[in-house]
């Protein structure tokens, strides 16, 4: 067994807890907000576990000072960051490993100054993390090799499915493609080619009913190499390069259209969209399921 301590008690901070709680590791999660704390505390005694909440890092100190692992889970904001993986440098013993769950912030740029920074890395979940197998590892420029080989052999142990990046890059892997992909989906919206619907509704039936399934790269072998090349000679000069991010997308957020937390985005948020969403959600681990199937071609 493995004592975790979890620094914010947002989104992911909470599921990353429900995560390592169901592999049977001992936790702490520290939130300077009582509501969130309390919230993700209720939440998890409320599953049958019993994690230590704290407001402040002394609080934890003494007892989980010499804690295996810290992962931080604050907002996506560098200098905020940096701050708090700094205190936990000075507060952790040195032989305490300490990951980073930013979405895509590099490694180097968060370990810039640390005492300790070969115990510092990346570990990238996604939401929800008590669900999604994959965890981007990325380590920084002075990251020790036992340090990654630790947290991959833990991530591996509870059931998720580690995967170490070799260079430190903006965005890692999954959002590079996701945003590369969204970035099209706003260029497609702004030409008036579909709405929000039928872009949604070709992605889901067409790209999303193969990628659980078959990577891109794996799955472009099986179409031929020589049909891609052809379609991405007439193809690329068509699609969007653009370096800043698209104006309707400013806007929406001026105007306070935020998606599911304000009500509306790109689609409007009733109680019907809320419950949909939420049962959607229910049919996750039988997708992630099916995913492993195929790595297991006698099961198939
Ligand atoms: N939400 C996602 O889908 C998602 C997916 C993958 C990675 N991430 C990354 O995970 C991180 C957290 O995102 P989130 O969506 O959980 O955010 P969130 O806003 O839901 O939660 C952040 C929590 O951190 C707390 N916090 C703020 N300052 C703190 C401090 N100094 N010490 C301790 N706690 C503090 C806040 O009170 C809040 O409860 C971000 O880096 C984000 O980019 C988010």
């Amino acid at each position: 067994m493995t004592r975790l301590v979890v620094i914010g008690a947002g989104i992911m901070g909470t599921r990353i807890c429900r995560h390592f709680l169901r592999a049977g590791h001992r936790l702490a999660l520290l939130d300077p907000s009582p509501d969130a704390l309390a919230k993700a505390i209720g939440n998890l005694r409320a599953e049958g576990f019993d994690p230590v909440g704290a407001a402040r890092l002394e609080a934890l100190e003494a007892v989980w000072g010499t804690a295996d692992l810290v992962i931080e889970a604050v907002p996506e904001d560098l200098g905020l960051k940096r701050a708090v993986i700094a205190e936990l440098d000075r507060v952790f013993r040195p032989e305490t490993l300490i990951a980073s769950n930013t979405s895509g912030l590099c490694s180097a740029d968060l370990a810039e100054g640390l005492r300790h920074p070969g115990r510092f890395l990346i570990a990238h979940f996604f939401n929800p993390a008590d669900l999604v197998p994959a965890v981007e590892l990325v380590p920084g420029p002075a990251t020790r090799p036992e340090t990654l080989e630790r947290v991959a052999a833990l991530l591996t142990a509870s059931g998720k499915k580690p995967a170490v990046l070799k260079a430190d890059v903006p965005g890692f892997i999954a959002n590079r493609l996701q945003h590369a992909m969204l970035r099209e989906c706003f260029h497609l919206l702004e030409q008036g080619v579909a709405d929000a619907e039928t872009i949604d509704l070709v992605t889901r039936y067409s790209l999303g009913v193969r990628l659980a399934l078959i990577g891109p790269l794996l799955q472009r072998d099986l179409n031929g190499l020589d049909t891609h090349l052809s379609i991405a000679r007439y193809l690329y000069p068509a699609l969007d390069t653009r370096q800043t991010p698209p104006e309707g997308l400013a806007e929406k957020v001026r105007a306070g259209h935020l998606g599911r937390k304000s009500g509306r985005g790109f689609y409007d948020w009733d109680s019907g969209r809320d419950a949909q969403l939420d049962a959607v959600e229910r049919l996750l681990p039988e997708v992630i399921a099916l995913a492993a199937r195929a790595d297991r071609t006698e099961d198939i």
